[in-house]
Protein backbone atom coordinates (compact mmCIF):
# COMPACT_ATOMS: atom_id res chain seq x y z
CA UNK A 1 0.00 0.00 0.00
CA UNK A 2 1.50 3.55 -1.06
CA UNK A 3 -0.44 5.46 1.40
CA UNK A 4 -1.95 4.14 4.60
CA UNK A 5 -3.29 6.00 7.26
CA UNK A 6 -3.22 5.25 11.31
CA UNK A 7 -6.26 6.49 13.20
CA UNK A 8 -4.17 7.35 16.87
CA UNK A 9 -6.93 9.51 18.71
CA UNK A 10 -10.37 10.14 18.29
CA UNK A 11 -11.25 13.36 19.97
CA UNK A 12 -14.59 12.18 22.38
CA UNK A 13 -16.61 15.56 21.72
CA UNK A 14 -15.75 16.35 18.02
CA UNK A 15 -15.20 14.97 14.97
CA UNK A 16 -11.06 15.80 15.57
CA UNK A 17 -8.66 13.11 15.31
CA UNK A 18 -5.27 12.83 15.82
CA UNK A 19 -3.69 10.33 13.03
CA UNK A 20 -0.09 9.02 11.37
CA UNK A 21 0.29 8.93 7.12
CA UNK A 22 2.61 6.52 6.38
CA UNK A 23 4.04 7.30 2.76
CA UNK A 24 7.10 6.00 0.65
CA UNK A 25 8.79 8.71 1.85
CA UNK A 26 8.11 8.99 5.71
CA UNK A 27 5.40 8.99 8.31
CA UNK A 28 3.88 12.47 9.20
CA UNK A 29 1.74 12.85 12.15
CA UNK A 30 -1.95 14.73 10.96
CA UNK A 31 -3.61 16.61 11.04
CA UNK A 32 -0.98 18.31 9.09
CA UNK A 33 -0.06 21.59 6.87
CA UNK A 34 1.52 20.90 3.70
CA UNK A 35 3.33 24.58 2.17
CA UNK A 36 2.79 24.77 -1.34
CA UNK A 37 5.49 24.96 -3.83
CA UNK A 38 3.52 25.27 -7.09
CA UNK A 39 6.38 25.33 -9.25
CA UNK A 40 8.47 22.65 -7.37
CA UNK A 41 9.71 25.33 -4.70
CA UNK A 42 8.22 26.57 -1.64
CA UNK A 43 9.09 30.11 -2.58
CA UNK A 44 12.10 31.33 -0.82
CA UNK A 45 12.55 28.72 1.25
CA UNK A 46 15.66 26.04 0.86
CA UNK A 47 14.35 22.13 1.42
CA UNK A 48 16.78 21.92 4.34
CA UNK A 49 15.19 25.18 5.90
CA UNK A 50 11.67 23.24 5.33
CA UNK A 51 12.94 20.25 7.42
CA UNK A 52 14.39 22.02 9.98
CA UNK A 53 11.10 23.57 10.37
CA UNK A 54 9.82 19.95 10.48
CA UNK A 55 7.62 20.44 7.15
CA UNK A 56 6.57 16.94 5.65
CA UNK A 57 4.37 16.46 3.01
CA UNK A 58 4.86 19.38 0.44
CA UNK A 59 2.45 20.16 -2.68
CA UNK A 60 3.44 20.81 -6.28
CA UNK A 61 1.34 21.23 -8.87
CA UNK A 62 0.56 19.43 -12.52
CA UNK A 63 -0.85 22.60 -14.32
CA UNK A 64 2.39 24.30 -13.95
CA UNK A 65 5.19 21.73 -13.90
CA UNK A 66 3.38 20.06 -17.31
CA UNK A 67 3.31 23.81 -19.05
CA UNK A 68 7.08 24.58 -17.45
CA UNK A 69 9.57 22.74 -17.70
CA UNK A 70 7.51 19.38 -18.99
CA UNK A 71 6.86 16.15 -16.78
CA UNK A 72 9.38 14.34 -19.12
CA UNK A 73 11.78 16.64 -18.20
CA UNK A 74 11.32 16.04 -14.41
CA UNK A 75 11.10 12.87 -14.82
CA UNK A 76 14.59 12.14 -16.19
CA UNK A 77 15.68 14.24 -13.32
CA UNK A 78 14.62 11.43 -11.18
CA UNK A 79 10.58 12.80 -10.99
CA UNK A 80 9.80 15.71 -7.97
CA UNK A 81 11.74 14.30 -5.22
CA UNK A 82 15.41 14.34 -7.20
CA UNK A 83 14.67 17.20 -9.76
CA UNK A 84 14.21 19.36 -6.09
CA UNK A 85 16.46 17.47 -3.67
CA UNK A 86 13.08 16.72 -1.51
CA UNK A 87 13.26 13.55 0.23
CA UNK A 88 9.85 13.71 2.68
CA UNK A 89 6.37 13.60 1.32
CA UNK A 90 4.80 15.06 -2.01
CA UNK A 91 1.60 15.65 -3.32
CA UNK A 92 0.36 17.20 -6.72
CA UNK A 93 -2.69 18.63 -7.57
CA UNK A 94 -4.60 17.36 -10.69
CA UNK A 95 -4.29 20.57 -13.03
CA UNK A 96 -8.44 21.10 -13.33
CA UNK A 97 -8.12 23.70 -11.07
CA UNK A 98 -5.74 25.51 -11.88
CA UNK A 99 -6.66 25.74 -15.77
CA UNK A 100 -9.32 27.55 -14.20
CA UNK A 101 -7.74 29.85 -12.29
CA UNK A 102 -5.11 30.64 -14.38
CA UNK A 103 -5.64 29.58 -17.77
CA UNK A 104 -7.52 31.15 -20.32
CA UNK A 105 -10.22 30.26 -23.19
CA UNK A 106 -10.85 26.82 -21.44
CA UNK A 107 -13.42 25.17 -23.17
CA UNK A 108 -14.43 21.80 -20.81
CA UNK A 109 -15.93 18.77 -22.33
CA UNK A 110 -16.54 15.03 -21.45
CA UNK A 111 -13.05 14.63 -22.56
CA UNK A 112 -11.39 17.23 -20.64
CA UNK A 113 -10.29 20.43 -21.22
CA UNK A 114 -8.84 22.56 -23.61
CA UNK A 115 -6.88 26.11 -22.70
CA UNK A 116 -4.27 28.35 -23.45
CA UNK A 117 -1.46 28.36 -21.31
CA UNK A 118 -1.04 31.39 -19.44
CA UNK A 119 2.87 31.32 -19.64
CA UNK A 120 2.83 31.56 -23.76
CA UNK A 121 -0.58 31.26 -24.58
CA UNK A 122 -0.18 27.71 -26.79
CA UNK A 123 -3.19 26.01 -27.31
CA UNK A 124 -3.19 22.83 -24.01
CA UNK A 125 -5.41 20.12 -23.23
CA UNK A 126 -5.37 17.97 -19.94
CA UNK A 127 -7.82 15.12 -19.71
CA UNK A 128 -7.87 12.61 -16.71
CA UNK A 129 -5.29 10.34 -18.63
CA UNK A 130 -3.03 12.91 -18.95
CA UNK A 131 -3.51 14.55 -15.80
CA UNK A 132 -2.77 11.00 -14.29
CA UNK A 133 0.21 10.71 -16.53
CA UNK A 134 1.87 13.78 -15.61
CA UNK A 135 1.58 12.98 -12.07
CA UNK A 136 3.05 9.31 -12.51
CA UNK A 137 5.75 11.40 -14.55
CA UNK A 138 6.28 13.62 -11.52
CA UNK A 139 6.11 10.93 -9.24
CA UNK A 140 4.30 12.48 -6.22
CA UNK A 141 3.46 10.22 -2.89
CA UNK A 142 0.28 11.34 -3.74
CA UNK A 143 -1.69 12.23 -6.35
CA UNK A 144 -5.19 14.03 -7.15
CA UNK A 145 -8.00 12.92 -9.87
CA UNK A 146 -8.51 15.28 -12.31
CA UNK A 147 -11.59 16.99 -11.23
CA UNK A 148 -13.80 20.43 -11.95
CA UNK A 149 -14.21 22.53 -8.76
CA UNK A 150 -17.32 23.88 -9.21
CA UNK A 151 -17.53 27.75 -8.98
CA UNK A 152 -19.22 29.37 -6.62
CA UNK A 153 -21.97 30.24 -6.66
CA UNK A 154 -23.49 27.40 -9.39
CA UNK A 155 -27.23 26.25 -10.24
CA UNK A 156 -28.15 23.48 -9.10
CA UNK A 157 -28.24 21.51 -12.46
CA UNK A 158 -24.67 22.93 -13.25
CA UNK A 159 -23.14 21.43 -10.23
CA UNK A 160 -25.50 18.28 -10.56
CA UNK A 161 -23.99 17.86 -14.19
CA UNK A 162 -20.60 18.72 -13.46
CA UNK A 163 -20.19 16.33 -9.81
CA UNK A 164 -21.07 13.93 -12.00
CA UNK A 165 -18.63 14.02 -14.48
CA UNK A 166 -15.87 14.49 -12.04
CA UNK A 167 -17.03 10.51 -10.62
CA UNK A 168 -16.67 9.50 -14.48
CA UNK A 169 -12.99 11.27 -14.79
CA UNK A 170 -12.38 9.25 -11.12
CA UNK A 171 -13.09 6.41 -12.92
CA UNK A 172 -11.14 6.91 -15.48
CA UNK A 173 -8.09 8.34 -13.27
CA UNK A 174 -8.34 5.02 -11.31
CA UNK A 175 -7.76 3.30 -14.66
CA UNK A 176 -5.26 5.04 -16.02
CA UNK A 177 -3.35 5.32 -13.09
CA UNK A 178 -0.34 2.45 -12.97
CA UNK A 179 2.12 3.37 -10.52
CA UNK A 180 2.13 1.11 -6.79
CA UNK A 181 4.29 3.78 -5.01
CA UNK A 182 1.67 6.24 -5.46
CA UNK A 183 -2.25 6.63 -3.70
CA UNK A 184 -4.90 8.32 -5.92
CA UNK A 185 -7.60 10.19 -3.75
CA UNK A 186 -10.59 11.35 -4.88
CA UNK A 187 -11.94 14.55 -4.96
CA UNK A 188 -15.43 15.18 -3.72
CA UNK A 189 -17.59 17.60 -5.36
CA UNK A 190 -21.18 18.62 -5.36
CA UNK A 191 -20.56 22.33 -5.02
CA UNK A 192 -22.84 23.94 -2.23
CA UNK A 193 -25.62 21.22 -2.61
CA UNK A 194 -26.11 19.02 0.30
CA UNK A 195 -27.70 15.73 -1.75
CA UNK A 196 -24.77 16.64 -4.49
CA UNK A 197 -22.25 16.05 -1.79
CA UNK A 198 -23.53 12.92 -0.74
CA UNK A 199 -24.18 11.55 -3.78
CA UNK A 200 -20.24 12.85 -4.45
CA UNK A 201 -19.30 10.94 -1.77
CA UNK A 202 -21.31 7.71 -2.50
CA UNK A 203 -19.80 7.33 -5.90
CA UNK A 204 -16.33 8.12 -4.96
CA UNK A 205 -16.37 5.60 -1.87
CA UNK A 206 -17.53 2.90 -4.15
CA UNK A 207 -14.29 3.29 -6.35
CA UNK A 208 -12.30 2.68 -3.37
CA UNK A 209 -9.54 5.04 -2.83
CA UNK A 210 -6.97 5.39 -0.55
CA UNK A 211 -7.84 8.95 0.53
CA UNK A 212 -10.55 11.79 -0.50
CA UNK A 213 -10.28 15.03 -0.24
CA UNK A 214 -12.95 17.45 -0.33
CA UNK A 215 -12.72 19.84 -3.35
CA UNK A 216 -14.99 22.76 -4.35
CA UNK A 217 -14.77 24.99 -1.09
CA UNK A 218 -12.53 27.94 -0.23
CA UNK A 219 -13.85 29.02 -3.31
CA UNK A 220 -14.88 32.40 -2.38
CA UNK A 221 -17.72 31.15 -0.04
CA UNK A 222 -19.04 32.30 2.74
CA UNK A 223 -16.93 30.70 5.69
CA UNK A 224 -20.35 29.22 7.45
CA UNK A 225 -21.68 27.90 4.08
CA UNK A 226 -18.04 26.20 4.15
CA UNK A 227 -18.15 24.94 7.22
CA UNK A 228 -22.27 23.76 6.85
CA UNK A 229 -20.74 21.59 4.10
CA UNK A 230 -17.84 20.29 6.09
CA UNK A 231 -20.39 19.23 8.78
CA UNK A 232 -22.38 17.62 6.42
CA UNK A 233 -19.87 15.95 4.51
CA UNK A 234 -16.43 14.58 6.67
CA UNK A 235 -18.65 12.18 8.65
CA UNK A 236 -19.46 10.16 5.56
CA UNK A 237 -16.33 9.72 4.87
CA UNK A 238 -14.30 6.10 5.67
CA UNK A 239 -13.12 6.99 9.14
CA UNK A 240 -9.87 4.80 8.48
CA UNK A 241 -8.46 6.81 5.54
CA UNK A 242 -7.28 10.16 5.24
CA UNK A 243 -9.38 13.41 4.33
CA UNK A 244 -8.30 16.27 2.99
CA UNK A 245 -9.25 19.53 2.93
CA UNK A 246 -8.05 21.54 -0.12
CA UNK A 247 -6.81 25.32 -0.40
CA UNK A 248 -7.52 25.70 3.64
CA UNK A 249 -5.18 27.35 5.60
CA UNK A 250 -6.40 30.50 7.43
CA UNK A 251 -5.84 29.30 11.59
CA UNK A 252 -9.86 29.67 12.14
CA UNK A 253 -10.64 27.74 9.37
CA UNK A 254 -7.89 25.18 10.40
CA UNK A 255 -9.29 24.85 13.75
CA UNK A 256 -12.75 24.09 12.28
CA UNK A 257 -11.76 22.19 9.51
CA UNK A 258 -9.89 19.93 12.45
CA UNK A 259 -13.02 19.92 14.60
CA UNK A 260 -15.24 18.50 11.24
CA UNK A 261 -12.53 15.34 11.08
CA UNK A 262 -10.10 16.62 8.40
CA UNK A 263 -6.46 15.28 8.74
CA UNK A 264 -4.72 17.12 5.87
CA UNK A 265 -4.93 20.98 4.90
CA UNK A 266 -2.77 23.11 2.07
CA UNK A 267 -2.76 26.92 1.71
CA UNK A 268 -0.99 29.29 -0.34
CA UNK A 269 -1.76 31.61 2.02
CA UNK A 270 1.13 31.53 4.50
CA UNK A 271 3.66 32.12 1.71
CA UNK A 272 1.61 34.25 -0.43
CA UNK A 273 0.78 37.16 2.34
CA UNK A 274 4.53 37.28 3.36
CA UNK A 275 5.19 38.41 0.35
CA UNK A 276 3.50 41.09 1.21
CA UNK A 277 4.51 41.65 4.36
CA UNK A 278 2.29 40.19 6.40
CA UNK A 279 3.04 38.22 9.85
CA UNK A 280 0.44 35.41 10.63
CA UNK A 281 0.39 35.39 14.88
CA UNK A 282 -1.64 33.96 17.79
CA UNK A 283 -3.85 37.19 18.19
CA UNK A 284 -4.14 37.50 14.38
CA UNK A 285 -1.98 39.30 11.06
CA UNK A 286 0.48 41.97 11.37
CA UNK A 287 1.51 43.95 8.58
CA UNK A 288 4.72 44.12 9.67
CA UNK A 289 5.27 46.84 5.99
CA UNK A 290 3.13 49.34 8.50
CA UNK A 291 4.74 52.78 9.38
CA UNK A 292 3.81 51.94 12.99
CA UNK A 293 6.13 48.92 13.14
CA UNK A 294 9.33 51.26 11.96
CA UNK A 295 10.67 51.72 15.23
CA UNK A 296 9.50 48.46 17.04
CA UNK A 297 12.55 46.77 18.20
CA UNK A 298 10.84 43.30 19.31
CA UNK A 299 10.13 40.20 17.11
CA UNK A 300 6.97 39.57 14.66
CA UNK A 301 5.57 37.24 17.46
CA UNK A 302 6.71 37.68 20.86
CA UNK A 303 5.49 33.57 21.35
CA UNK A 304 7.11 32.36 18.30
CA UNK A 305 10.56 30.64 18.96
CA UNK A 306 11.43 30.49 14.93
CA UNK A 307 14.96 31.45 13.32
CA UNK A 308 13.30 34.70 12.61
CA UNK A 309 11.43 35.57 15.76
CA UNK A 310 14.74 34.94 17.65
CA UNK A 311 17.04 37.13 15.50
CA UNK A 312 14.98 40.03 13.91
CA UNK A 313 12.87 43.00 14.80
CA UNK A 314 9.74 43.86 12.91
CA UNK A 315 11.82 47.05 12.33
CA UNK A 316 14.58 45.22 10.82
CA UNK A 317 12.18 42.77 8.51
CA UNK A 318 10.13 45.93 8.02
CA UNK A 319 13.49 48.13 6.42
CA UNK A 320 13.95 45.00 4.63
CA UNK A 321 10.04 44.54 2.98
CA UNK A 322 10.34 48.43 2.25
CA UNK A 323 13.71 48.00 0.52
CA UNK A 324 12.32 45.05 -1.81
CA UNK A 325 15.08 43.09 -0.04
CA UNK A 326 15.01 39.41 -0.86
CA UNK A 327 15.81 38.84 2.87
CA UNK A 328 12.87 40.31 4.18
CA UNK A 329 10.14 38.29 2.17
CA UNK A 330 12.40 35.17 3.40
CA UNK A 331 12.18 36.11 7.16
CA UNK A 332 8.37 36.60 6.86
CA UNK A 333 7.90 33.10 5.21
CA UNK A 334 10.00 31.35 7.80
CA UNK A 335 7.92 32.48 10.17
CA UNK A 336 4.23 31.90 8.66
CA UNK A 337 5.47 28.42 7.67
CA UNK A 338 6.90 27.84 11.31
CA UNK A 339 3.81 29.37 12.64
CA UNK A 340 1.17 27.24 10.87
CA UNK A 341 3.23 24.01 11.46
CA UNK A 342 3.00 24.64 15.16
CA UNK A 343 -0.32 25.70 15.12
CA UNK A 344 -0.98 22.20 14.24
CA UNK A 345 1.30 20.33 16.29
CA UNK A 346 -0.17 22.34 19.31
CA UNK A 347 -4.00 21.39 17.78
CA UNK A 348 -2.76 17.58 17.40
CA UNK A 349 -1.32 17.65 21.28
CA UNK A 350 -4.63 18.91 22.68
CA UNK A 351 -6.59 16.24 20.55
CA UNK A 352 -3.91 13.68 22.24
CA UNK A 353 -4.81 15.02 25.57
CA UNK A 354 -8.63 14.72 24.53
CA UNK A 355 -9.11 18.48 25.70
CA UNK A 356 -8.99 19.96 21.83
CA UNK A 357 -13.38 21.86 22.68
CA UNK A 358 -10.82 23.65 25.67
CA UNK A 359 -8.43 24.67 22.33
CA UNK A 360 -10.93 25.22 19.93
CA UNK A 361 -12.42 27.54 22.98
CA UNK A 362 -9.24 29.45 23.73
CA UNK A 363 -8.28 29.84 20.01
CA UNK A 364 -11.49 31.59 19.35
CA UNK A 365 -11.53 33.76 22.71
CA UNK A 366 -7.79 35.41 21.27
CA UNK A 367 -8.72 35.56 17.59
CA UNK A 368 -9.27 38.66 15.68
CA UNK A 369 -9.60 37.46 12.03
CA UNK A 370 -6.79 36.73 10.17
N1 LIG B 1 -8.10 19.75 -7.76
C1 LIG B 1 -8.69 20.67 -6.97
N2 LIG B 1 -7.91 21.61 -6.36
C2 LIG B 1 -8.52 22.55 -5.57
C3 LIG B 1 -7.73 23.57 -4.97
C4 LIG B 1 -6.24 23.65 -5.18
C5 LIG B 1 -5.47 23.07 -4.00
C6 LIG B 1 -3.99 23.09 -4.26
C7 LIG B 1 -3.30 21.89 -4.36
C8 LIG B 1 -1.94 21.89 -4.62
C9 LIG B 1 -1.26 23.10 -4.78
C10 LIG B 1 -1.95 24.30 -4.67
C11 LIG B 1 -3.31 24.31 -4.42
C12 LIG B 1 -8.38 24.53 -4.17
N3 LIG B 1 -7.86 25.61 -3.53
C13 LIG B 1 -8.92 26.22 -2.92
N4 LIG B 1 -10.07 25.54 -3.15
C14 LIG B 1 -9.76 24.49 -3.95
C15 LIG B 1 -10.55 23.48 -4.53
C16 LIG B 1 -9.93 22.52 -5.36
C17 LIG B 1 -10.70 21.49 -6.02
O1 LIG B 1 -11.94 21.40 -5.88
N5 LIG B 1 -10.03 20.61 -6.79
ZN1 LIG C 1 8.42 33.46 14.35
Amino acid sequence: MAVSFELIKQCSKTGARAGKLYTPHGVFETPIFMPVGTQATVKAMTPDELKAMGAGIILSNTYHLFLRPGHELVAEAGGLHGFMHWDRGILTDSGGFQVFSLGSLRKISEEGVAFRSHIDGSKQFLSPEKATEVQMALGADIIMAFDECVPYPAEYDYARQSTERTTRWAERCKRAHARKDQALFGIIQGGMYKELRTASVRDLVSLDFPGYAIGGLSVGEPKPLMYEMLEHTVPQLPARKPRYLMGVGTPDCLVEGVMYGIDMFDCVFPTRVARNGTAMTASGRLVVKNAEFARDFRPLDMDCDCYTCRNFSRAYIRHLLKSEEILGLRLTTIHNLHFLLRFMGKMRQAIMEDRFPAFRQEFWDKYQGH
